[in-house]
């Protein structure tokens, strides 16, 4: 008699000197008793059937993987995925539902990091159908279908992982019907030839937290709502401002700059990249940036963007801290990073990732402009590095209390009028 072990070390075998390509890409889990059949079909022609449990609507869109464990209401709702297909490699997906729409007292969402789901389309191989938690007030499948936002169950996860990590983040359909569409009739088009920040962020400037005694321009490019909070916690006046937003014209009226996240190729945002080239002129007082944030500061600061093969997404990534050492396990969500092998004058690389060494970060030598490519603000994810927001905030505070001058212009326009009052 075999023992269960045996087996299963011989299956495991099995199924390891089996090619993938000769493996079934079908329904691997069991799908939704009763539910419509779904198929999400690659653009280099893998189909992979299962059930539907979301809109009956057909999508297109990057399809790229996050290996997140948990939070999939705040990743579904990060703007960063918008334009995508968003896999879950942890298969059992939807056991809590989805939680209440409470608002803090900010007047943001609690518990979504934008006010709908920003992704086409979401994969996942065992979709939960009983769900539980004190705060659930909709299954993840009257979620999708409201929000008509298709789903798909009963994909072998691992296998569709398989063929992105190897050929790279691949154009996706997403269908609802018994037959996969004629890949020849899709209309594959790919999101990130699109503006898809200016899609994003807000069009007109909304203020958050108004007595706060710091004032912070945060340059909206999709940003996730635990930003604007995260800022407004460390007690400070949040202006959330368009991607595009004349920060030239009204740097004086700002202690500090902070640019957020957001979604598809950092190149389309010619106007935000001119913006932060000159206020990296002029500005005195601290710059951040979190993921978009760190790519769109590095192009102005002239160095160069690339797309990675498949991406960094999850709740798992050690970024090392280069000028401490330290490694700090972060939440991220990109698709791009920055060239850092060359970097120009006046700058330095601020942390690296330890799984695959991409940038992590970068600094200005002298002056107080930083950014990071991973999320402090989470959501999901570990709090390892929350404390970004308070280094941040305290920074602006100090250069406020010290008396720093807003723009060097500012200092300029100022020292005929301290001559004045001096020789007075
Ligand atoms: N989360 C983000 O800001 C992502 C930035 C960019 N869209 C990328 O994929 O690299």
């Amino acid at each position: 008699m075999v023992s269960p072990m045996a087996l299963l070390a011989r299956t495991l075998a099995s199924a390891a000197d089996t090619p993938l390509s000769a493996r079934p890409l079908h329904a691997h889990y069991p799908v939704v008793p009763g539910s419509l059949t779904a198929h999400l079909q690659l653009r280099t022609g893998e189909v992979f059937t299962g059930g539907s449990f979301g809109a009956s609507t057909a999508t297109i869109g990057e399809t790229v993987f996050t290996t997140s464990l948990v939070g999939y209401p705040e990743s579904m709702t990060d703007p960063s995925y918008r334009g995508q297909l968003l896999v879950f490699t942890q298969p059992l997906i939807g056991n809590h539902g989805v939680p209440r729409r409470t608002r803090d007292q900010y007047g943001i969402l609690k518990h979504f990091e934008s006010e709908k789901i920003q992704c086409s389309g979401i994969v996942v191989g065992d979709y939960a159908t009983k769900y539980s938690h004190w705060n659930a007030v909709e299954s993840l499948s009257e979620w999708c279908e409201r929000e008509g936002i298709p789903a798909i169950t009963g994909v072998d996860t691992r296998a569709l992982v398989h063929i992105l990590r190897g050929q790279g983040s691949t154009l996706g359909s997403l269908s609802v019907g018994a037959q996969p569409i004629d890949s020849a009739k899709i209309a594959w088009s790919d999101p990130n030839v699109e503006n898809l920040v200016a899609q994003a962020s807000t069009t007109e400037v909304r203020v958050f937290n108004p007595d706060g005694d710091v004032h912070i321009a945060l340059v909206d490019c999709g940003a996730k709502n635990n930003i604007v909070r995260s800022l407004c916690d460390q007690g400070a006046r949040v202006s959330l401002v368009p991607w595009n937003y004349n920060l030239s014209a009204s740097l004086d009226s700002f202690d500090g700059i902070f640019i957020s996240n957001g979604p598809g190729s950092p190149s389309h945002c010619t106007e935000a990249i001119a913006q932060l080239r000159h206020a990296f002129e002029v500005y005195q007082r601290p710059i951040f940036g979190i993921c978009m944030g760190n790519q769109l500061m590095g192009l102005a600061a002239g160095i160069d963007v690339y797309k990675l093969r498949f991406g960094n997404r999850g709740h798992n990534q050690p970024a090392i801290d280069l000028t401490t050492g330290r490694c700090v396990i972060t939440s991220q969500n990109h698709g791009y990073a920055l060239d850092d092998s060359k970097m120009p004058a006046g700058w330095d690389r601020l942390y690296v990732n330890a799984n695959d060494g991409s940038n992590e970060g970068i600094r200005h030598i002298e002056k107080p402009f930083r950014s990071v490519q991973f999320h402090p603000e989470a959501r999901g994810g570990p709090l390892d590095t929350a404390f970004v927001f308070a280094d941040f905030v305290n920074d602006v505070r100090a250069a406020k209390l010290a008396g720093v001058a807003a723009t060097a212009h500012a200092e300029l326009a100022a020292e005929p009028a301290q001559a004045a009052a001096a020789a007075a």
